[in-house]
């Protein structure tokens, strides 16, 4: 079976391109997606892509990703910051996770510094754009294979 990563997008990040590009730069979501999957489909791997401004809902996503996919990239938005229960539904689902930021948060306010997620995380990218996307993707393509289907309960 073809390795599967998920890719979730936080709140906001769908007005990548229009938003604040002084700090986002100017790629579309769509772009972003676009991209991962053509880089995906020559690493022979699939990327199903999410994108949610509501905490439930992902958190909903990463439960059901339970069994179903080999590794979580994960760029939780300003929820990095606050959410406690997105921190606790990928440890529940034991799925390994890469945390990526388009922005070098620790340039940023001090509270973006604190992640709820970082400490859990297999690999942290910030501040290199939606260039952060590809390397999370090349990373997980190569690290971050595990068997899918043995982890479903
Ligand atoms: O929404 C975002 C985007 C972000 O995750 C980033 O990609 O740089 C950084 C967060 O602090 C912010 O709230």
């Amino acid at each position: 079976m073809a390795q599967k990563i998920l890719l979730i997008n936080g709140p906001n990040l769908n007005l990548l391109g229009t938003r604040e590009p002084q700090i986002y730069g100017s790629a579309t979501l769509n772009d972003v997606v676009k991209q991962a999957k053509i880089q995906a489909s020559e690493l022979s791997i699939q990327v199903e892509a999410f994108q949610s401004n509501h905490e439930g809902a992902i958190v909903d996503k990463i439960q059901a990703a339970r069994g179903e996919v080999d590794a979580v990239i994960i760029n939780p938005g300003a929820f990095t910051h606050t959410s406690v229960a997105i921190r606790d539904a990928l440890l529940g689902v034991g799925i390994p996770f890469v945390e990526i930021h388009v922005s070098n948060v620790h340039a940023r306010e001090p509270w973006r510094k604190h992640s709820y997620l970082s400490d859990k995380a297999q690999a942290v990218i910030c501040g290199l754009g939606v260039f952060g996307y590809t390397a999370a993707i090349e990373f997980a393509a190569k690290h971050m294979k595990v068997n899918v289907g043995t982890s479903k309960l």
